[in-house]
């Protein structure tokens, strides 16, 4: 079986899947490297060869995940590294390593489910947009704060904002103007990355008209996928590009 993981600045993402790499026996999310192997370590069945991993976390952090994973499982682990081109995608950062390695995932994916130009939109711990032209360039993108951020800075930096999980979730039922704090911090912060869309849907017209693909993806897809109905939400789009940049043969 093959672990594949996408540790992103808030959460690990992880799913098992079969030797062949055709289907997933078991998936969740994590947030720390001990929650990540009790959980794996509870699945019945498991037995692990191999394990492939994208982190956009500091070094020193993901090689103590590396060596956590060999010590529970005595997997080999491979990590996805940075590349100036790949699968017909070239990286358009000055300095391609800088490039999130997510986004370069998330892009290498799209480009590969779309067979044409893409906007990738990720709405995670960061809001990020990337557009890739027909010809596998990379035009390069955006990075915004997203909803884990904007909220926090607000309830960080003020003296009264302050609210729970529950109240903030029952507040995204509708999208009206807020007549609680609560109501008023989470609908705004979800129209901002609305208008964030539209913005990046915009753009991407400008260049291509209507010839191009929208990809959504990252935790927090559902709260903007209104704002972009021809999008295609694709919630695995940076497992999609691991198995592209980490081809277990
Ligand atoms: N099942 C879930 N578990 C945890 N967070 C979730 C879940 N579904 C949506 N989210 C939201 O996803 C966001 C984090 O997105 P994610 O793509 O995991 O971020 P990152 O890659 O930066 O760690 C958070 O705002 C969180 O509330
Ligand atoms: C932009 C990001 C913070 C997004 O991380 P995420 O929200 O997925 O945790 C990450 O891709 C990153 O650290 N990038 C390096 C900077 C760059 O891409 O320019
Ligand atoms: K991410």
């Amino acid at each position: 079986m093959i672990l594949e993981l996408d540790c992103g600045n808030s959460f690990i993402k992880w799913r098992v899947l079969e030797s062949s790499g055709a289907s997933i026996s078991a998936e969740g999310i994590a947030d720390s490297d001990i929650a990540l192997i009790d959980g794996l370590t509870a699945l019945s069945g498991l037995l692990l060869t191999r394990c492939r991993l994208v982190s956009v976390r500091a070094l020193e952090e993901t090689d103590k995940l590396v060596v956590a994973l060999v010590e529970a499982f005595g997997v080999t682990v491979s990590c996805a590294g940075s590349a100036r081109e790949m699968a017909g995608v070239r990286n358009g950062y000055e300095d391609f390593e800088r490039l999130g390695l997510d986004r370069w995932l998330a892009m290498l994916g799209a480009f590969k489910l779309a067979s044409g130009a893409c906007l990738v939109l990720d709405f995670g711990t960061a809001a990020t947009a990337d557009f890739i032209s027909s010809d596998g360039e990379h035009v390069g993108g955006f990075i915004c704060p997203g909803m884990p951020l904007m909220r926090n800075q607000l309830r960080t930096h003020t003296r009264k904002i302050r609210y729970g999980d529950v109240a903030a979730e029952r507040a995204l039922e509708r999208l009206s103007p807020g007549r609680t704090t609560v109501e008023a911090v989470e609908r705004g912060c979800t129209l901002m990355l609305r208008g964030f869309v539209l913005t990046q849907l915009e753009l991407a017209r400008s260049y291509w008209g209507e010839d191009f693909t929208v990809f959504l993806t990252g935790g927090d897809a559902d709260l903007v996928s209104d704002a972009a109905p021809q999008a295609r939400l694709v919630p695995d789009l940076v497992f999609v590009g691991l198995a592209m940049a980490c081809p277990l043969s």
